[in-house]
């Protein structure tokens, strides 16, 4: 039985979380974390979440949980989650990710963690998405070179707050590096004005940012004559809630280092 605890647990993620580990035979809840010092702290977590009473309280500091928790899945910020990592690594402790939208820094601090930690880091946990990832490999490799354009396409609800989507920037470097590019060099993620033909060599992403979508990506692969398209559509974060608990009880196997989704699903 996997020992979970989860930061950001008042969050759409972290309640959908609630109810997957709850679904699951091998996993069980050693606590939720909500910000410090909000009016949430002391609330049953089971309630927040809808599945009814769990008689485990909401807290504000991990430190509490040290004795009881195998592993911490976090769906919250950057900053939050370098401090998880901290908390990891001081306490030996392992981790699941989901968080997304650090930038450069944030990503090496980070990876500085990957001897310290045994840690899933990924953009998204679904099957499909992690699936697409391979399809685009192989979608890239045929076409990439052939005077197929290529685009990223993302939709997410209102709420979101980095853009574009960590799914989206991992497909793009799917492609990029199939194609032997620099995301860096050709990803193009703004377009506007007199902003001149399109670079053969540029991986555009578009970004949408609408009610209560859950998250759509597309990569079009587009030429004279034809245009082929390979779209992943969540609707339900519960996609994404199953993958996290099925990386939290597989990485409690782990040593330390930083693996993917595609090494929990063995893809
Ligand atoms: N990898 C994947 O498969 C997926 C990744 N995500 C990513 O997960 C992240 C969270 O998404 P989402 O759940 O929609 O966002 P939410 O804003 O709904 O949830 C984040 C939660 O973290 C809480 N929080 C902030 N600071 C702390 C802290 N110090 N300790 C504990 N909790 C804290 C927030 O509290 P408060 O509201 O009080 O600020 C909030 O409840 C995003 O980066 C998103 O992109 C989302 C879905 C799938
Ligand atoms: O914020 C979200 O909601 C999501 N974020 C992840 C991302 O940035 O790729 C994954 C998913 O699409 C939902």
């Amino acid at each position: 039985m996997t020992r979970i605890a989860i930061v950001g647990v008042a969050g759409r993620m972290g309640r959908t979380l609630v109810n997957a580990v709850q679904q699951d035979d091998n996993a069980t809840l050693a606590g939720g974390i909500v910000e410090p010092g909000s009016s949430l702290v002391g609330a049953d977590i089971g309630e927040l979440a809808g599945v009814g009473k769990l008689d485990v309280a909401a807290m504000d500091s991990l430190e509490d949980l040290a004795a009881d928790v195998e592993v911490l899945i976090d769906f919250t910020t950057p900053q939050v989650t370098l401090a998880n990592l901290a908390f990891c690594a001081e306490h030996g402790k392992r981790i699941v990710i989901g968080t997304t939208g650090l930038n450069d820094e944030e990503l090496g601090a980070l990876d500085g963690y990957r001897d310290r930690v045994p840690m899933v880091f990924a953009p998204n946990m679904s099957v499909g998405v992690n699936l697409t990832l391979k399809l685009l490999e192989t979608a890239a490799k045929a076409l990439g070179d052939e005077g197929y354009d290529i685009e990223v396409i993302e939709a997410h609800h209102r709420h979101k707050v980095d853009a574009p989507s960590g799914t989206a920037l991992k497909m793009g470097e799917v492609v990029a590096e199939s194609l032997d590019r620099s995301l860096k060099e050709h990803g193009v993620f703004a377009r506007e004005g007199q902003c001149g033909p399109r670079d053969p060599k540029e991986i555009g992403f578009a970004t949408v940012r609408a009610g209560d979508i859950v998250g759509e990506h597309t990569v079009m692969f587009a030429t004279e004559g034809e245009r082929i398209e390979i779209t992943h559509k969540a609707s339900s974060r519960m996609t994404f809630a199953k993958g996290a608990v099925r990386a939290a009880r597989w990485v409690a196997g782990q040593a330390n280092g930083r693996y993917s989704m595609q090494d929990v699903l063995g893809l």
